[in-house]
């Protein structure tokens, strides 16, 4: 049953000692089942600010207790976020935040925080490397202001999988931190109703114009990860008095605004990004079902492996080296991967790479030499390259037909690769896993549920995948496919 309990009574109270405002029309609700959510008490309008946040009230790395400890060791982004979150925690009812850390969970239920048994071990690992490179050495500088029982590394994993779920932008001086109250609302992808805003001073005036200097609200996990560690000279080289003009630059206060009218008795969402579900269980431990915005990715090294059942290793490293050149390839070569749509639809990327695997060799080798003489494809400005011998017009600014690139081979190559791609999940079919969705609860299997969704709406895009690459090549090759029906009709009689 939903009630405004015990916690979030001391919650508010907290908010209102620290200078929070919000609307009566905001309803807290907290469940045992689900936590807490959001929801209109009546009618909400487009337009009308529903929440402010003070600034200062947010914990982050400057307004934290071990602000000067996280800034003596140069620790930025969520390393620092993490041991401010921490350092809060140790100080109990002392901690100037002590009314919020009371409403947050321990830890978010994300990946990071599952057994080993049951995540991507490489993650977990990079996490605890980052806790023993960073935290432990801070724990031995500063033995008499640190208690390491709340900087062990499940703590940290536990600050971190908060980070990852609850943090928001605030702006540059503040840099990402917790901001009470905004982290209440839930996510619902592509359809929120309320905005996370941080207003500069210029803007405030002007009451028609909103502008978002820090949009998104919830952050990006990989912005944060690129922050992971302060550059010592670019931090050393603002002083006091910059900063002081950074802050002025800004309000004192963040707000949520509505963005859409909402009836009484709804739910009150945020949206935390366009994300597939892969991105929403990983960063707030969640799915959900029907997402349109999902994708399957098939990493390069996947392709690899299908183009070696078929091909010499020289032949596949060629292809895939022209096809590199020819500027298609991601700038990172450690994350290549090709995403398929919700709707079963490839990266054109992909398309072209599995055509250029098929190229005969003459054609191949014509190509290659015209890359050769036209230097650098990639770096060029035009970013013009072709395919010679087919005549077929590569350029990634034009619209190029996928029709073209869709032959019978490519089509076939599409159907492996997802073949290829579905073997990850075991050897439990797709009615298996549905099955079990259907027998596990939302609340008690909160893992398994939220996996199975994943896996479910992945192997749903990989059969539309393979629908894809079947009505491409039946409509590429009206020929053999007319030839296969003829077929058919003769066994039939
Ligand atoms: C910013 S908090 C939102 C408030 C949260 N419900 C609470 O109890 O404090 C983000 C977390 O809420 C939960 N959450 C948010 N949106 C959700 C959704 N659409 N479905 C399921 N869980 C959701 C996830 O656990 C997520 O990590």
């Amino acid at each position: 049953m939903a009630t405004t309990t015990r916690r979030l009574r001391a919650f508010k109270r907290w908010m209102k000692s620290n200078g929070f405002e919000w609307s009566d029309a905001l309803e807290f609700v907290d469940t045992p089942e689900e936590g807490i959510a959001v929801k209109a008490l009546c009618q909400m309008n487009e337009g009308e600010v529903v929440a402010k946040m003070p600034k200062e009230a947010c914990l982050t790395i400057k307004t934290s207790g071990a602000c000067d400890i996280i800034e003596n060791a140069c620790l930025g982004g969520y390393l620092g976020l993490a041991v401010a979150i921490m350092y809060e925690r140790s100080l109990g009812g002392d901690s100037p935040w002590a009314g919020y850390l009371q409403l947050l969970p321990q830890q978010e239920c994300l990946p990071l925080v599952w057994t080993l048994d049951e995540t991507v071990k490489e993650d977990k690992t990079l996490v605890y490397e980052d806790w023993q490179e960073n935290i432990l050495p801070l724990l031995e500088s500063e033995p008499s202001k640190l208690n390491p029982t709340f900087f062990g590394v499940e703590q940290y994993f536990a600050a971190k999988s908060l980070i990852s779920s609850r943090s928001f932008e605030i702006d540059d001086y503040h840099g990402f931190g917790m901001v009470p109250l905004a982290d209440l609302f839930n996510h619902k992808t592509g359809a929120e109703d309320v905005h996370f805003t941080a207003l500069s001073s210029n803007d405030e005036s002007d009451d028609d114009d909103v502008v978002d200097d820090f949009d998104e609200g919830i952050v990006d996990e990989e912005a944060l990860a690129q922050n992971g560690a302060m550059d010592k000279t670019e931090n050393g080289g603002v002083s006091d008095m910059e900063y002081s003009s950074v802050t002025e630059d800004y309000t004192s206060m963040l707000e949520m605004v509505m963005i859409k009218d909402v009836s009484s008795g709804v739910e009150v969402f945020n949206t935390y990004g366009i994300l597939g579900n892969a991105a929403l269980l990983h960063r707030y431990g969640f799915t959900e079902q029907d997402n349109t915005y999902d994708i399957v990715n098939i990493d390069l090294e996947l392709v690899l492996q299908w183009c070696s059942s078929l091909f010499s290793d020289r032949h596949s490293r060629s292809r895939i080296s022209l096809w590199r050149r020819l500027g298609y390839s991601s700038d990172s070569e450690n994350s290549e991967y090709f995403e398929i749509s919700f709707d079963g639809e490839p990266h054109i990327e992909l398309l072209i790479l599995l055509y250029i695997i098929f190229l005969t060799d003459d054609v191949y080798h014509k190509l290659d030499l015209s890359v050769a003489i036209a230097g650098n494809c990639h770096e060029s400005s035009e970013k013009t390259s072709f395919l010679n011998g087919d005549n077929i017009f590569l350029d990634k600014a034009s619209n190029m037909s996928k029709k073209t690139l869709l032959t019978k081979k490519v089509c076939d190559a599409l159907l492996s690769l997802a073949d290829l791609r579905e073997s990850l999940y075991g050897l439990k079919s797709i009615e298996d896993d549905i099955e079990a969705l259907e027998r596990c609860s939302f609340v008690r299997d909160r893992k398994l549920y939220h996996s199975l969704v994943l896996r479910i709406s992945e192997r749903k895009i990989l059969q539309k995948l393979r629908n894809y690459a079947s009505k491409s090549c039946e409509f590429t090759n009206p020929i053999s496919a007319g030839k296969k029906s003829k077929k058919t009709t003769k066994r039939k009689r």
